[in-house]
């Protein structure tokens, strides 16, 4: 018998990923764009008859939740359209109680995944962004797919439909101020767009042109000011892949700036989303890390250097930082940012390869490591733990891989000692975790 196309349910708890779980004739559905508690009619969007659970899209909601609020953004809105852009995800929940609910995904994760117990452990809120109200307008990095016809478009949740974007929310102004929307991209398959915090104004497109000569046209219709490069992506990973980048007007880099110093990032480079991010998880990295000087702290998976150059600052000349990262690009950036701080060792490659070394020669003090969204491998959890290194400040942007890999540590000798939740992406159901773990 064929599943049916649609179904009433009661909406559960939420899970990881932003869906809430709802259940029928026994078998586990995850559902997307409803709110625990809602009776809603959903459209099945993966449903076959021996799946192990089920996958749904709510398309009307018959009971709605308290905290049901008009979607942020339209073309992300599932009730009015059949096919929503990804991206903003939670933007039909209002914004205290995205929180409340991305809190409740960290406690479950750290409950099942990380072994951690309600009764022994304070499960942290998920702490709003000073200053970003409304959640609005913090993203400093875009990136867009390309129509045809030559417009902007992002994919749909499940489905690589695209769908022309003519306004987006969650990007910064200084991004949606050139006028992105009203260019022909035509020739061009994907648009990178990136934003300074450091004066909310410089503006850096980069493009990955398939038609010689269609940057030059892309050019021609952009402001006065805004730089543009083509980009070419030569193979690899986002760990190791190479890069080509072609200015075609201005610089190929931005310049943005954190607590009195400044760090240039090239285009393709890694920084911070939210416009607020680099700043404040400075602030909490080097508080919970508490550096002091003459110690040796190792920067693990460092991006373009954001925190190995507060920690060489408060080593001082006399200690030392081991900063690691993987991708070129990045790590060129790391070279030129770091390049004024000699106790500085900067190192291109993978954690997973340099760990066993690192944790073997040098007498680590401290570890911060800040690691993509599947987090720390095994063999590098285990390697680390074995350092012995006394305090490891872990950021991370996966509630999952960080519950995960606290079993891990905890399981070889450490205990977390803090742990605090910041909402760097508002309307998503994404949070970033940062914890302090220290050696029993
Ligand atoms: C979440 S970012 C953090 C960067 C930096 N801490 C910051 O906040 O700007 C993770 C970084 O790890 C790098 N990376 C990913 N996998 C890696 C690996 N296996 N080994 C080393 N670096 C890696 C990425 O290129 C990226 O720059």
């Amino acid at each position: 018998m064929n599943a049916p196309e649609t179904l009433e349910l009661r909406l559960g708890s939420i899970a990881h990923g932003g869906h809430t779980v709802a259940r029928h004739e026994g078998r586990v559905i995850f559902v997307r764009h409803g709110i625990p508690g809602e009776l809603v009619n959903v459209v099945l969007t993966d449903a076959g008859e021996t799946a192990k659970f089920w996958r749904a899209d709510v398309v009307e909601v018959l009971e709605a939740s308290e905290h049901r609020v008009p979607h942020i953004w339209d073309q992300a809105d599932a009730l009015t359209h059949r096919d929503p852009v990804g991206g903003a995800e939670f933007g039909h929940i209002s914004l205290d109680y995205q929180r409340v609910l991305k809190a409740q995904v960290a406690a479950e994760q750290l409950t099942r995944l990380g072994g951690l117990k309600a009764e022994d452990y304070n499960f942290p809120a998920v702490q709003a962004v000073p200053g970003n109200a409304d959640g609005l307008g913090w993203r400093t990095r875009m990136s867009y797919s390309v129509t045809e016809s030559g417009h902007l478009a992002m994919s749909g949740f499940r489905s690589n439909e695209l769908t022309e974007i003519t306004q987006m929310p969650l990007a910064h102004p200084g991004i949606e101020a050139i006028g992105l929307y009203s260019v022909d991209f035509s020739g061009i398959d994907r648009v990178e767009v990136a934003v300074s915090s450091r004066d909310d104004s410089t503006v850096l497109v980069l493009l990955s042109e398939v038609l010689p000569g269609a940057a030059l046209r892309v050019a021609k219709q952009l402001p006065e000011g805004v730089n543009l490069a083509v980009f070419s992506q030569m193979g690899g990973s986002a760990a190791d892949g190479k890069g080509e980048l072609e200015v075609i007007t201005g610089n190929g880099w931005l310049t943005e700036q954190v607590l009195g110093n400044f760090f240039r990032i090239t285009g393709e480079g890694f920084w911070q989303v939210h416009r607020s991010a680099a700043t404040l998880l400075t602030e909490r990295v080097m508080d919970l890390t508490a550096p002091e000087s003459g110690e040796v702290v190792a920067d693990l998976y460092a991006g373009a250097g954001l925190f190995s150059l507060p920690l060489a600052e408060a080593v001082g000349p006399q200690g030392r930082v081991f900063s690691i990262e993987g991708a070129p690009g990045t790590h060129a950036d790391a070279k030129k940012n770091l390049a004024q701080t000699p106790q500085v060792t900067v190192t291109r490659g993978r954690v997973e390869r340099l760990m066993r070394q690192l944790a073997r020669e040098a007498q680590l003090d401290a570890v911060v490591l800040d690691p993509p969204r599947t987090g720390l491998d095994k063999q590098s959890a285990a390697e680390l733990a074995t350092s012995g290194v006394p305090r490891i400040c872990y950021v991370s942007c996966d509630p999952a891989a960080f519950a995960r890999d606290t079993a891990r540590l905890m399981a070889r000798g450490y205990e977390l000692d803090h742990m605090e939740i910041h909402d760097l992406y508002p309307h998503t159901h994404h949070m970033e975790s940062i914890g302090l773990f220290v050696r029993r």
